[in-house]
């Protein structure tokens, strides 16, 4: 019955605090890692939980509370512990793609069952991820590259682990779909999570221009002058609208660089954390060092600028463009990191370097020695 539901979806001594961040929600500014440690390490359930209650969508797709909460516990307890592919990057990503579609440009945009699906898709989309790149498990001959042909090897896994889970009786917390919308959430939910394999990226970049040309040209201006959403975007073709949320949830991926600078070095510590112990691997197996992955010659700073002026900047711009003036907090934020990390370069020739930076982040290794074979 209802009241064995916590209020958050998982039990925690500390709801006050955790009740205290969540009013955040529908903020760029929540900081997950709070919400990870005052939710007993639960963000994803907790994250998705208070967003479906919040959007309605318990009474809407007639969900039951208790099948949402065991997927989402079980969906939270197949992400590895890895220092970035772990379950509060899905939490961040989650509550990110939450925080773009209340952009007032998408009010009348996508349908309940599109928003569904949209959550959905952020939520698993890393899930069973093994901290290692798609090119590494290709290279080593991995299980699952031979499983998916080489192709999209993670993405392809995360989805089929997904669904896979769906399938418990316990967790199918959306039996009371119709076909039709399952049928739906299901295609939406793979087209979406494909497209954040980041070799999807050019081919992104490349539609992403003339697509927004074509969606700005149509933007209707609502003719009650005053109303709060004067430029909202109706797209009629379903295919248009799942090529918007594939970019939406790209966005979200590539959102680190986005957001207060407290919050984004701790992601950095994180990726270079799993790509240092990816190239660990690299070198003890005689492999090739993939880029940004050798600790020993690693220059996080510069990573990180031509993470941002090659891929996060550049998308980020087209998408801020096409809800103008929504996204500016976005790249600010971009902007000021990135001037914090040339700053940091320029610091360094003045600064005797007395010991090197050890990430501040100390993480169990155990899922990377899994890896070691
Ligand atoms: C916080 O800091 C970060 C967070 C995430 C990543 C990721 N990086 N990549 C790729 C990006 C392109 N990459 C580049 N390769 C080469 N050769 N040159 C260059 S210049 C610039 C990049 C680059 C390879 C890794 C992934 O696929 C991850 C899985 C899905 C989304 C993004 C994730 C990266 C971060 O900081 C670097
Ligand atoms: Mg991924």
């Amino acid at each position: 019955s209802m009241d064995t539901i916590p209020r958050f979806g998982t039990e925690t001594p500390h709801e006050a605090k955790l009740a205290e961040l969540m009013d955040n929600i529908d903020a760029w500014g929540l900081n997950i890692f709070d919400v990870h440690n005052y939710s007993q390490s639960h963000s994803l359930t907790s994250v998705m939980y208070t967003i479906f209650k919040k959007r309605n969508l318990i009474e809407t797709f007639r969900i039951s509370p208790q099948k949402l909460i065991n997927y989402l516990v079980t969906l939270e307890s197949h992400y590895l512990d890895v220092p970035y592919h772990c379950s509060i990057h899905a939490a961040d990503v989650t509550q990110a793609i939450h925080v773009l579609l209340l952009i007032p440009s998408f009010e009348n945009t996508f349908t309940d069952l599109e928003i569904l699906a949209a959550l959905f898709a952020a939520a698993i989309h890393d899930v069973d991820h093994p901290g290692v790149t798609n090119q590494y498990l290709i290279n080593s001959d991995n299980e699952l590259a031979l499983m998916y042909n080489d192709t999209s090897v993670l993405e392809n896994h995360s989805l089929a682990v997904a669904f896979k889970l769906l399938q418990n009786e316990d967790c199918d917390f959306i039996e009371n779909l119709s076909d039709e919308q399952r049928k739906i959430l299901r295609q939406i939910s793979i087209d979406m999570v494909l497209a954040t394999d980041m070799s999807k990226h050019g081919a992104i970049m490349q539609t992403i221009q003339s697509f927004h040309q074509s969606l700005k040209a149509k933007q209707c201006k609502d003719s009650n002058s005053n109303s709060s959403t004067n430029d909202s975007l109706v797209l009629t073709e379903q295919k248009e609208r799942v090529q918007l949320l594939r970019e939406m949830l790209h966005c979200a991926d590539l959102s680190n660089p986005t957001k207060h600078l407290s919050i984004y070095t701790q992601w950095v510590d994180r990726i270079m954390d799993e790509f240092h112990y990816q190239g660990d691997r690299e070198r003890s197996a005689g492999m090739p060092i993939s880029p940004m992955c050798n600790r020993r010659t690693a220059d996080i700073e510069m990573a990180q600028i031509g993470f941002i002026q090659a891929i996060v900047e550049p998308l980020w711009q087209m998408w801020a463009q096409l809800v103008y003036p929504h996204c500016q907090q976005m790249l600010d934020n971009i902007d000021s990191n990135r001037q914090w990390y040339e700053y940091q370069i320029s610091n360094r020739s003045s600064r005797n370097n007395t010991s090197d930076k050890t990430t501040s982040q100390s993480h169990d290794s155990k899922e990377q020695d899994k890896l070691k074979g």
